[in-house]
């Protein structure tokens, strides 16, 4: 379970200059990132440019986590989490430190994006988070920890990245680490058991915080309660189904529920967007010109649905093909 209420495991004072034991890079600490758990993670200067170091007191947890950004360089296409650029230790005072170098990810974290940008975005971010779990699940893994901290929207290609991979663990065994809030045991909807719908429940959670702005404190769990909240969210309500499925486990795949999704999304814009019926009065014509007007985002929504329209056609298509 991570918490941030932990000791930091080390820290170093930013203007250090670092250098590896083994491979002999330098970099020098500009800024701290963050850190957790597991460990922290500063961002740094290198000869090629700016990157984000991570550290750790545990030799196993850089260990694991490299093991997997390795295997996630191997997915076509997407790169799902960082890239590895290095790795190595630090050793001052007779202390080693572990460490792994990667690609330092520009962007807000997810919450930050859709209060900035507006969460008409949410449903275009979660169906290309969808993509990303079936490739990853599809690799073997299954990502476990997945919070909106643990997501950031990279600028300027507004593309969902994991960062994070402490919770990655093989499909089979028991997940390595979570966040209470998006486990489905802590709600009472299932085990710790790492296969694909565990991620799953964790996005609708996701989805359901991102909506909400925040985290809503458990009452008692169970679905009675996050089908009531879903309800309560218009943005959520009109996708109830899709959510209240991966709330059950009953996704057997990323895909699946990406194409229930899409299916949902498509068939809600186009029902809302369907023509003023021509026997309508003047009266109720005005009315209906005037709330829509008064939407006042007309163009965003429009470009929105064209985007869905488009990641449904691309997506029916790969289906196809
Ligand atoms: N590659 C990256 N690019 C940009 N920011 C990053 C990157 N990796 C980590 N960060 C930032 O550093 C923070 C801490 O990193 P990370 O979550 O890996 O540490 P942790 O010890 O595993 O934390 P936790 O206890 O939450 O699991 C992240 O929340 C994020 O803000």
């Amino acid at each position: 379970m991570t918490s941030h209420t932990v000791k930091r495991p080390c820290s170093f004072q930013i203007g250090t200059f670092i250098t590896g034991k083994w491979h002999k890079n330098h970099y020098e600490l500009r800024k701290e990132l963050g850190f957790g758990a597991n460990g922290i993670v500063y961002l740094a200067q290198s000869s090629k440019g700016i990157v984000a170091v991570k550290f750790s007191d545990n030799n196993a947890t850089i260990a694991s986590e490299v093991n997997v950004l390795k295997s996630f360089a191997k997915a076509q296409g997407d790169s799902l989490g960082p890239s590895l650029i290095d790795v190595d230790d630090y050793v001052v005072n007779g202390k080693v430190y572990p460490f792994y170098v990667m690609e330092f990810i520009k962007g807000d974290s997810l919450l930050v994006y859709l209060r900035k940008r507006g969460n008409e975005w949410l449903n275009v971010l979660s169906l290309q988070l969808l993509g990303q779990l079936e490739q990853l699940h599809q690799l073997g893994w299954v990502f476990g920890d997945l919070k909106p901290e643990n997501l950031i929207i990279q600028w300027p290609e507004q593309r969902v990245r994991f960062i994070d991979v402490g919770g990655t663990t093989q499909q089979g065994r028991a997940i390595k680490e979570y966040t209470e809030y998006f486990d489905r045991g802590y709600w009472g909807l299932g085990g710790r058991k790492a296969e694909p719908s565990y991620d799953l429940f964790s996005l609708a959670m996701v989805m359901l915080t991102a909506a909400y702005g925040k985290r809503v404190p458990k009452a008692e769990g169970g679905l009675k309660e996050l089908g009531e909240r879903v309800k309560a969210k218009k943005e959520l309500a009109v996708i109830e189904p899709v959510l209240m499925k991966a709330f059950a486990g009953k996704y057997a795949s990323a895909r699946e529920m990406k194409q229930e999704l899409a299916d949902t999304i498509h068939r809600k814009s186009s029902a809302y967007h369907r023509p003023v019926p021509v026997k309508m009065s003047r009266m109720q014509i005005r009315k209906v010109k005037g709330k829509q007007k008064k939407s006042g985002r007309m163009a965003e929504t429009l470009f929105l649905i064209l985007l869905v329209t488009l990641l449904y056609a691309i997506y029916m298509l790969g289906l196809i093909v």
